[in-house]
């Protein structure tokens, strides 16, 4: 009896110091969240008492809370202390870089029911939509989770993995967020629950997860932990222990705050919580699912700022480009940061991104604070919305130029656009004796210019003379362009292509220090940076130190595409807003056919002009100017054709009608030789056309251009200006060869003509199909100043190149694009050749 009442006793006394210590454990518990001088309930210190009552008690209130789970462990219920003078909840630290393992798996009741009571509580403490919780279930195919199933409904929880694929594919899913939150500082926690421990190497990597540390943002809750037949398991980091035995749970301590001094854990026993009750699982997941909606939704309007065009560009340009968790990011244009480098494979939401980039500065800027140069340079429709077109006239008022489908050509005359508007700005700056802008007279405002280039590697593409101008516009603008207000955001799904930068990169990305990286864009971040390479789409890693780890913030930018009402409405509005007299930007798009008849300098021409004009095409430049010969009376003014496509016959019915237009009728001859059956219903036309404006025309075959030809090539012969115009000269080629009784052969005259002719009003507008054919008939390429005014259509480069005497020309034949080379005022440049309307690019192939 003696022994019993001492063994009694002793039990009592045990039990009374486990309560004590229990007491005193969740004591510290809420001293070590409220921090040890901060009074809780204090303004900015969260209510301890309050979270632990809540975290204690959150199924029956099943409101999420506003904890971040990622900072500091919370302390979550995991059942009932029993003592013997009592009870009291037992609480152990959860996430924060905190862990739990049971020993027993999901399969027994009590552990399946605590997992499901742990989401729930997480869940319930942290803010909506920061907690994403993922599953393991492979010893009963998911069975586990079944109570949860609203909350998979509301896409807070995961299906669960039952599989060893979708097990490895969870456990890369958690690796990629824990690298991704250790880089970028994540807020969003990954509550990673396995109800049965995976086997070998998977483990291993769960394991690991409970190494990483707080800053990884993820929570394990390991039930089957160690499995009864592991020999060496793999360690747990930072993990409170829960033993089972039949009747109750032993918890072991937690680390960093432990039950005992000892290791022995808490010294009372736990009845585990059981499940939650069905509908509070159900209002739970319907209060998430709508805040998790609301929290994760970001729209267009959200990079829009309240007012329209209040900005100053004095110190820079700002807006805001998406969110990081529910912060805006705001980026800028300004001396620290005033290139942007974005990257991001095809299809990865560069130009969604863009959009919103460019919507966010035209809304908060004014026309007289920002200035648009756009140039894409893929097939696609990334800046058509700021260009009026048929089907609706607005456009964004910033917008000067605005390339789409641009060439090459195109996007080096732009950056020439631009090193002039630095040249100018530099100017006005001297002129004035100021050393910013924003000091120049505002009476003429010098808005700050962004020049985005979507797919800027093309630039590069090829060893040419067209890369070398555009590398070294690129360093000029780069390196000059912050002092003048002038930035660039060079956009490109490769990196790769850019090596041809011909050692530049240093110099002109070390001038890009913004790197934004969507999904694949790593290339634009350093090489030991992969932050982008697992982000999804409607993401970015920003990072302002030229892409070095360590600097990355994740951000989500929304789907300017997926409301297109609301981005028309606001073009719509800004377009109403702009300045009177504000001009539509100049368009270049790359798959325009070109059209004399619309060609405002053809509208223009009026009879009278001392040098008619010939017009050819538009030239690949900023305003498309009217790409035309002037044809004087030195020696030499003749227009040459050439190349083997039928746009030959429209380019040559071009020249003819402009030079007509110069003329009032009976002022000029028009000698028209259809020699070639391709050009037959085009110089029908032509004639048709010059006769109905009153012109003489006269049809000639190829002997009668033989015959027109010895007349002309006597000097006194020519009365008034005559064209000669020859649709096929290689069909007059036989004729021409033959000598005459006096040895003489039409070759001979046309050489005179050529060089003599102008004076007296003479000038050959022809089409040859060959090159060699047009080198014979002048007399050799030692002549070729003899037809000055060239166009060649699908003549190889390197064939040109060498009859113009230009080893390095750079010309690559393609549909819908000529070579102007005028030799006598060294011009060269592409142009969009003249089609007659209906013209299908394919018929150039
Ligand atoms: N924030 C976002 N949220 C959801 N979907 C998005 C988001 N951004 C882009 N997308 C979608 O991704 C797809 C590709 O976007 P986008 O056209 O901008 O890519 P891209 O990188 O420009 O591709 P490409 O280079 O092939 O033109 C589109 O269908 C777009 O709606």
């Amino acid at each position: 009896m003696g022994v019993r009442v001492g063994r009694l006793a002793a039990t009592y006394e045990q039990a009374v110091a486990a309560h004590r210590q229990a007491r005193e454990h969740l004591d510290r518990a809420r001293h070590a969240l409220a921090g040890p001088d901060r009074p809780t309930g204090a303004p900015g210190v969260p209510d301890v008492a309050g979270r632990l009552d809540r975290v204690g008690t959150a199924l029956a209130t099943p409101t999420p809370g506003a904890v971040d789970l990622t900072e500091a462990p919370v302390p979550v219920r995991v059942g009932e202390a029993a003592v013997p003078d009592g009870s009291f909840p037992a609480l152990l630290p959860l996430a924060g870089g905190n862990h739990l393992a049971v020993d027993v798996d999901g399969r027994d009741p009590r552990v399946a029911a605590l997992l499901r009571a742990l989401v729930l509580r997480l869940l319930a403490t942290g803010r909506p939509g920061s907690v994403r919780v993922v599953a393991l279930d492979a010893g009963a195919l998911g069975a586990t989770f079944l109570p949860l199933r609203p909350l998979v409904d509301a896409g807070v929880l995961a299906p669960p993995a039952t599989t060893d694929d979708e097990v490895a594919d969870l456990l890369d899913t958690a690796e990629r967020h824990a690298r991704a939150a250790q880089d970028a500082g994540g807020t969003e926690l990954l509550l990673v629950v396995a109800a049965s421990a995976p086997s070998g190497r998977d483990l291993a990597r769960l394991a690991a997860l409970t190494h990483a540390g707080p800053s990884a943002a993820v929570c394990v809750l390991l039930a089957g932990y160690p499995a009864p037949d592991a020999s060496a398991p793999p360690p747990l980091g930072a993990t409170t222990r829960i033993r089972l035995d039949d009747r109750s749970a032993h918890l072991g301590d937690p680390p960093g705050q432990p039950f005992s001094p000892d290791g022995t854990g808490l010294a009372a026993t736990v009845r585990l919580d059981g499940d939650p009750p069905a509908n509070t699982v159900r209002a739970l997941a319907e209060h998430l699912a709508a805040a998790t909606r609301h929290h994760s939704t970001l729209d267009f309007e959200d990079l829009l700022p309240d007012g329209r065009w209040t900005g100053s560009s004095a110190d820079g340009l700002r807006t805001v480009v998406g969110r990081t968790g529910r912060e805006p990011v705001t980026l800028a244009f300004d001396d620290a940061t005033p290139h942007w480098l974005v990257g991001g494979r095809t299809g990865s939401g560069k130009t969604v991104f863009l959009l919103g980039l460019l919507y966010g500065l035209s809304t908060r800027y004014g026309p007289d604070e920002l200035a648009l140069y756009l140039l894409d340079f893929k097939e696609g429709v990334s800046f058509t919305e700021f260009v009026p077109t048929d089907r609706d006239p607005s456009w964004i008022p910033h917008a000067r130029a605005v390339g789409i489908e641009s060439d090459r050509e195109y996007g080096v005359a732009v950056l020439r656009e631009l090193r002039r508007e630095l040249n100018r700005r530099a100017g006005a700056l001297k002129r004035h004796g100021v050393t910013k802008l924003a000091d120049l007279p505002r009476d003429r405002p010098t808005p700050r210019v962004v020049a985005v280039i979507d797919e800027f590697h093309v630039l590069f593409a090829g060893n040419d003379a067209v890369a070398r101008e555009a590398v070294a516009l690129l360093e000029e603008l780069a390196r000059k362009g912050r002092s003048y207000g002038i930035h660039l955001v060079l956009a490109s799904q490769s990196m790769s292509g850019i090596e041809a930068l011909y050692g530049k990169i240093d110099p002109i990305f070390g001038q890009f220090p913004l790197r934004l990286a969507l999904p694949g864009g790593n290339g634009v971040l350093h090489q030991l940076n992969e932050a982008a390479g697992t982000l999804p789409i409607g993401s970015a890693v920003v990072n302002a130190a030229a892409g070095l780890a360590g600097a990355n913030t994740t951000i989500r930018f929304p789907d300017a595409h997926a409301d297109p009402g609301a981005v028309a409405r606001l073009r719509h509005e800004l377009w109403q807003a702009r300045p009177a007299g504000s001009r539509p930007p100049a368009v270049f798009r790359g798959y325009d056919a070109a059209h004399v008849e619309d060609d405002p300098t053809f509208r223009g021409l009026q009879p009278g002009g001392r040098r008619p004009l010939a017009l050819v095409g538009r030239t690949v430049d900023v305003d498309l100017t009217s790409a035309c010969f002037a044809l004087d009376t030195s020696p030499g003014r003749h227009l040459a054709v050439v190349g083997t496509s039928a746009v030959g016959a429209a380019v040559l019915h071009a020249a003819t009608v402009s030079v007509a237009r110069q003329h009032l009728p009976g002022t000029a001859r028009f000698l028209l030789a259809p020699l070639v059956a391709a050009a037959d219903e085009v110089a029908d036309r032509c004639a048709d056309e010059l006769a109905a404006a009153g012109h003489l025309v006269t049809r000639i075959d190829a002997a009668g251009l033989r015959d027109e030809l010895r007349t002309l090539a006597e000097p006194a012969a020519a009365t008034g200006r005559t064209f000669v115009v020859v649709f096929g000269m290689d069909g007059a080629s036989g004729v021409l060869g033959l000598r005459d009784d006096t040895f003489r052969s039409g070759l001979d005259d046309l050489q005179v003509v050529l060089r003599r002719g102008p004076a007296h009003g003479v000038h050959l507008l022809g089409w040859w199909r060959g090159l060699r054919r047009l080198s014979e008939d002048i007399g050799g390429a030692q002549h070729r100043d003899d037809v000055a005014c060239l166009v060649a259509l699908n003549v190889p480069g390197p064939e040109l190149g060498i009859y113009l005497g230009v080893p390095d020309l750079s010309y690559t034949p393609r549909p819908n694009r000529a070579l102007l080379v005028d030799r006598h005022d060294q011009r060269t440049r592409l142009i969009v050749p003249f089609v007659r309307p209906g013209h299908e690019l394919d018929e150039e192939r």
